[in-house]
């Protein structure tokens, strides 16, 4: 077991009603690792992330953070306050208070500090906000309501919001949906900054994103892991090509829409 694994996921087993969504699937990350999971509708990509969050609780397998912290029998809260984030497609913002307003809520709402202590770290936290509104390229939007922001502000404001629980692992589901092309680069950017210091797993289904910004890529398929690698591997296997365009080998998975 590497020493930078930060999380392990083995042989992860989920039966809802007796329906296996998830049948044996393994998933190592590493730290400072910007994983996608990929793979087509009803693959368990989502069940997996909510295995990992807590949200779903596995039948059989093991989930195990910093190698020693076993997942599975953690609580929702207790896996959020341990340093797992979890960011679900629509994004939970306060539409009527302000850009920084959200960030500030977010510093305070961070794990393991006292609010007492908050009276005596306002400096520092007005700057730790404003760096943040920097890396998530709304400094000239501060005071802006959030309510007002477009849709990939809002997405980046969700994200800033979560940086500044200090999270270990962010977890993203569908980030760049509903993106414009602008948007998606920047979040791409946003992403590959943000693991410099985080680990993330991300899932996606817009290719052209995953094939700008992946460097490694897990594909899932009914419940199981199909293939891991860089996107030119996972592109040039057979398996995967069948499985996004139905046994036509010579097409290319980044057209696929699934
Ligand atoms: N709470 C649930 N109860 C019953 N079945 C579920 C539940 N959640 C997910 N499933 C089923 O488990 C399978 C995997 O679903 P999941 O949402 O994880 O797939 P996915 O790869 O994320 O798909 P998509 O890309 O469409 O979001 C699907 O067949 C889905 O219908």
């Amino acid at each position: 077991m590497s020493e930078s694994s930060i999380l392990q996921c083995d042989d992860v087993t989920v039966a809802f009603d007796g329906f296996k969504a998830i049948q044996g699937m393994s998933l190592h990350l590493r730290k400072g690792e910007l994983r996608f999971l990929i793979g087509p509708n009803g693959a368990g990509k989502t069940t997996m992330l909510d295995v990992i969050c807590g949200k779903v609780k596995p039948t059989s397998g093991t989930v195990a953070f910093k190698q020693t912290i076993d997942l599975a029998k953690k609580k929702e809260h207790q896996i959020a306050q341990l340093g797992i984030g979890r960011k679900f497609q629509a994004p939970s913002i306060f539409p009527s208070m302000t850009v920084f307003e959200n960030l500030e809520i977010a510093l305070r709402q961070r794990r393991g500090v006292f609010t007492v202590l908050f009276a005596r770290m306002k400096a520092e936290e007005r700057e730790r906000i404003e760096r943040q509104l920097v890396m998530i390229g709304l400094h000239n939007k501060a005071d802006w309501r959030a309510g007002g922001l477009s849709h990939g502000e809002k997405q980046w404001l969700e994200i800033g919001m979560m940086l500044l629980q200090e999270p270990e692992v962010l977890l993203l589901d569908e980030p760049v949906a509903g993106m414009t092309d602008k948007e998606t680069d920047k979040t791409g950017e946003l992403l590959v900054e943000i693991a410099r210091q985080h680990s993330i797993v991300v899932v996606e289904h817009d290719m052209e994103f995953v094939r700008s910004f992946a460097s490694k890529v897990t594909v899932m398929h009914e419940g199981k892991l199909l293939k891991e690698g860089t996107m030119e591997e996972v592109q040039g296997d057979d398996r995967v090509a069948e499985v996004y365009l139905g046994k036509r080998r010579d097409a290319d998975v980044s057209r696929s829409t699934a």
